[in-house]
């Protein structure tokens, strides 16, 4: 089964269309990362994943999901682990109060917040604990969510999506805000996350985009300029196009840098 098969799909807010003949296939179990320059869509095509924002019917598409064309928001967040900058801010707004097992816990519910009403069976909570062990974040446990750095909060997230063990994780850029160290924390995590699930990383970090990722998407001029293998579309040439400047691309051991600015 296919994660995403989508075909000459148009998007856009208002009357502006941001991407335009999008297509894009991602099989279950490939490792993809999707790069682009600033404001190049890559936050609109997760909005046209997740549903938010839908395809325009000026011409014939194709949208599936997981196989299926119709679903629930509800159904599409338990098999997909979303994670975006948003969902963790609204976490860090609203539920400061809340510890980090609450908010893996909340996974249950795909809530803010774990609440009276809310009942969990034995299995539900140690499915919690034991996300929180894969993740190595069991010293969080009891630690608020005001109490905890931008790297914690993010890793709690992660655990609240793997409650339902999604199909396929899609990060968007889950770095930002991160110092050097927790960085390379988090891409270890992704990289232990990747025996479980696909993993779809938007970034514009290419050092984020570790060994396991072998497929790349490149946004350029409002569509996805090229899809591939990795191998053959990470190159100087293509990078330079799509961030506008040149630049030059080295790789060590399959991990990927801009060694020089000419
Ligand atoms: N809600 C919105 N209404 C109107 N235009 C929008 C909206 N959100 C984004 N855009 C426009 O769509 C284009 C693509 O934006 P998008 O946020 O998808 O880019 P991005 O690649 O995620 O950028 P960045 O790397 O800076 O986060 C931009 O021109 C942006 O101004």
């Amino acid at each position: 089964m296919d994660i995403i098969d989508f075909e000459n799909i148009n998007v856009g807010y208002d009357e502006k269309i941001v991407l335009k003949d999008i297509t894009l296939k991602i099989k279950e179990k490939e490792h993809w990362a999707i790069l682009g320059a600033n404001g190049s869509g890559k936050s609109t095509l997760m909005k046209l994943i997740q549903s938010e924002i839908h395809p325009r019917r000026t011409k014939p598409f194709k949208k599936e999901i997981l196989g299926k064309s119709t679903y629930s928001v509800f159904e599409l967040r338990k098999n997909l682990g979303i994670i975006t900058n948003d969902l963790h801010n609204y976490f860090a707004r609203e539920a400061s109060f809340l510890t980090g097992y609450k908010v893996v816990l909340s996974g249950h519910y795909s809530s803010v917040g774990v609440f009276a009403f809310q009942d969990f069976s034995e299995e539900q909570l140690s499915k919690a604990k034991e996300v929180m062990k894969f993740l190595e974040i069991e010293h969080l446990t009891s630690k608020k969510v005001n109490e905890m750095s931008t790297g914690e909060l993010r890793k709690c997230i992660v655990g609240r999506a793997l409650i339902h063990n999604p199909k396929a994780f899609i990060l968007d850029e889950p770095t930002v805000g991160l110092d050097i160290k927790a960085q390379i924390n988090f891409i270890k995590m992704l990289k232990k996350l990747s025996k479980e699930a696909s993993i779809i990383l938007v970034t514009h970090h290419l050092e984020e985009i570790f060994e396991e990722i072998t497929k790349v998407a490149l946004i350029h001029n409002n569509t996805i300029f090229k899809s591939g293998d990795k191998k053959d579309l990470l190159t100087s040439e293509n990078l330079s196009t799509i961030f506008d400047t040149k630049l030059h691309l080295n790789e060590k051991n399959d991990r990927y840098f801009i060694e020089e600015i000419l």
